[in-house]
């Protein structure tokens, strides 16, 4: 499989073929005749490439959907490193286009470089899978397996992305560019559908499939490894229809050769005695030819360009994290269905699916016909306004999700409940407070005890307390201290009490917890999934125990048999105190409290800032994705291309660093973001304003001039006629 190319002559600085032919002006695309889609002017070839991103975003997007839940439940990493190596790896996958794009620019060619290392990413997924089969190996086999996947994964992904979009723009003749942007919009729902259903399916085959005895990696990682063979096929079969340029040579040599010499040079000449000169690289012009000064002036000037546009990402990516995490603290129970927080992320792609059609055939159009020419930049600027809106909502919904949490006790503040297990309603009375009245919890509405807020006058404080159950009192001594909060356990014919600290904090990631006081005169073990506590007789009490959220049976040693105790709805964020009261023989009489309230914002309450978000989006990028294409030379479209998915790399890292910085509230952190992004916005539009797209027309002229200029014989530029393209 390879792609011929003509070697031309080297005799000067930029005079290699690749410097010929710039924009695929008809005059500079392969002469092959592509087949159409019926009547239009899409070449059928481009079917191939949308449904090859599709399978190979589906890959993508639905091994990561379950990767961080892989390393920590089969790799047995901590939050912090599984956290750490899935941004990693997030970043690294966006780095890679800059190795990709270069192989095909200056190498292989598109077509070949797509091929390779899509058989690279292919090799990763199944070294992935196989990582996964518990029993191949120990767990060093199974750590050593997924990190030689994941980078053969990131090389495959990243080195192929830049080259599937600019591929599939070569497929386009220059005079069908509204075609060509149409198809950008197509690829980018492809992406987002391929998203979509991955994001959904995977986890499910993850944790609604047992396998090797519980939840079935190896099939979560195996389908995505099967969808990108069916890409890398899908790919391949469409080969006799693609347009291909050969690869141009090693113009990124001459690029830096040429900016190096102009740098160079007018350091040389920095005294006032040398003319200035229109643009610093025209200081090149002793060396280079000016064809290679203008094209390397057009591809510096859109990278100059990109420099603001990391911003967008850094908020884009927080997606995944911050959002899913505010998600965690709100109720996602939609009465019908249920949805885990992290899977609210599917709202973009689904969101991508219908905006970009309602802005391809609603809204450009509806502002064309106002007459409004709306171009590339303002777009994207547009669509940076959109996305800050949409942290500005999120700002929004983080206040009134804090208004919904558990009060946190301050200094010379505590809070206590009273747990009341005697047989009628007791009066609590702490010398220097009103009295606390609290109806028994064998009592029909009296299962969730409020919080008393104690306002005290000294740091640390001992009481002697008094508790009255009809006739009967007693004395309960008590010790509590500024800033926490207690429970206050009342039981028995006599009155007795204990007091135990509560954490009032709610339990990480939208998860459930439950712990089991054990009034019983004998220690019981109970086991939820897969986890087992311990809690001792005569009042004991076990750690939490953190679930999904859900019904949920518990079990406990009976005999030789497991018994169960069906705990009922575990719901987001709350936390249970289950009360063992009695043994009845075949179950156990258990009173349940919710000591930390469960989750009440509800999470469609995220559904705004979705929805500017990808409107954003779908402004920005894809915009975005056919500017790059647009403004490269012909022998730069993918390294632009690479130069455009760099800056979603370097917003992984700027989400990365705020993170690990992270002291703000999360609230003053959103408004942060949006306000730095309106900062940025603005500074874009101003480079955006002083921007001269790029004009075919500019390259014409010099290579006229060219021609005339060089010796009779060598050729100036390769006509593309010429080129010959051969599998
Ligand atoms: C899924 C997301 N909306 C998206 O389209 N991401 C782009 C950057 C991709 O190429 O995956």
């Amino acid at each position: 499989m390879k792609e011929e190319m003509l070697i031309l002559p080297e005799s000067r600085e930029g005079k290699k073929s690749g410097l010929s032919s710039y924009f695929s002006t008809s005059a500079s695309s392969p002469t092959k005749k592509v087949p159409k889609l019926c009547g239009t002017n899409y070449p059928l070839s481009i079917m191939f490439i949308v449904v090859n991103e599709f399978c190979e975003r589906f890959s993508y997007y639905g091994m990561k959907a379950v990767l961080t839940l892989y390393f920590l439940n089969y790799l047995h990493w901590d939050e912090n490193l599984s956290t750490t190596v899935y941004h990693a790896f997030s970043g690294l996958c966006y780095f890679t286009p800059l190795i990709g794009a270069p192989i095909a620019d200056a190498w292989l060619g598109k077509f070949n470089t797509i091929f390779y290392l899509s058989i690279l990413y292919v090799i990763g997924h199944v070294i992935k899978s196989v990582g996964a089969i518990p029993t191949v190996g120990s767990t060093e086999v199974h750590v050593a397996l997924s990190i030689i996947g994941l980078i053969a994964i990131a090389f495959g992904t990243g080195g192929i992305k830049p080259c599937v979009a600019a591929f599939g723009g070569d497929q386009f003749e220059e005079e069908h560019a509204q075609e060509r942007s149409k198809f950008f919009s197509i690829f980018y729902l492809s992406i987002n559908a391929g998203s979509l259903i991955s994001t959904f399916v995977t986890p499910v085959l993850r944790g609604d499939v047992k396998c090797f005895g519980g939840d079935c990696y190896a099939l979560a990682f195996g389908v995505p490894a099967a969808l990108m063979f069916v890409a890398l096929i899908v790919f391949v079969a469409g080969s006799g229809m693609y347009k291909k340029y050969p690869p141009q040579g090693n113009i990124l040599a001459s690029v830096f050769r040429c900016i190096g010499f102009a740098l160079k040079n007018r350091w040389r000449h920095r005294s006032k005695q040398y003319p200035k000169r229109e643009h610093w690289l025209d200081w090149a012009e002793e060396k280079f030819q000016k064809r290679l000064i203008t094209e390397v002036k057009m591809v510096t000037k859109v990278l100059f360009l990109y420099i603001p546009l990391p911003m967008f990402w850094a908020l884009f990516d927080q997606q995944g994290s911050r959002w899913t995490l505010q998600a965690t603290r709100m109720n996602s129970d939609f009465g019908g269905f249920v949805l885990q927080p992290d899977q609210i992320q599917i709202l973009n792609p689904l969101l991508i699916l219908i905006l970009i059609p309602i802005f391809d055939l609603c809204i450009y159009p509806l502002v064309r016909c106002c007459k409004i020419d709306f171009k590339a930049i303002p777009k994207m600027a547009i669509g940076m306004i959109l996305a800050a809106l949409a942290f500005a909502v999120a700002t929004v919904v983080e206040i009134k999700i804090n208004e919904t949490l558990p009060p946190v006790p301050k200094a010379q503040v505590s809070y206590l409940q009273v747990l009341n297990l005697a047989g009628g309603d007791v009066d609590v009375d702490i010398p220097g407070f009103e009295i606390i009245k609290q109806p028994s919890l064998y009592g029909a509405n009296a299962l969730d005890p409020d919080y008393v807020k104690l306002e005290l006058t000294t740091a640390h404080n001992n009481f002697d307390a008094k508790l009255t159950v009809g006739a009967v009192t007693a004395d309960c001594p008590i010790h509590i201290q500024e800033k926490s909060s207690y429970s206050l356990l009342v039981y028995g014919d006599n009155l007795n009490c204990d007091l135990i600290e509560e954490s009032q904090t709610k339990p990480a990631n939208g998860l459930a917890a439950v712990r089991f006081i054990n009034m019983l005169n004998r220690d019981i073990n109970v086991t939820i999934g897969e986890s087992t506590v311990s809690a001792k007789g005569n009042n004991g009490v076990s750690p939490y125990i953190t679930v999904k959220r859900g019904k949920i049976t518990a079990t406990y040693p009976a005999g030789a048999e497991q018994q169960e105790l069906d705990l009922g709805l575990l719901n987001f964020g709350a936390a249970y105190s289950v009360i063992l009261v009695r043994d009845l023989g075949d179950t156990i009489e258990f009173k349940k409290t919710e000591d930390v309230s469960a989750n009440s914002f509800h999470v469609a309450w995220q559904v705004p800032q979705y929805v500017l978000l990808s409107a954003g989006e779908v402004m920005f990028s894809v915009t975005g994705l056919e500017f790059s294409y647009s403004q490269a030379p012909i022998s730069m479209k993918s390294v632009l291309q690479a130069g455009w998915l760099f800056t979603i790399a370097i917003g992984n890292v700027i989400v990365l660093i705020v993170a690990q910085a992270g002291s703000l509230a999360q609230w003053a952190e959103f408004i942060l973001f949006a306000a730095l992004l309106v900062a940025v916005c603005i500074i874009f539009s101003i480079m955006g304003y002083f921007y001269v797209p790029a004009n075919p027309d500019d390259l014409k002229e010099e290579e006229e001039l060219e021609k005339k200029q060089l010796p009779e014989g060598e050729p100036s530029a390769i006509p593309m006629e010429e080129r010959k393209t051969k599998m």
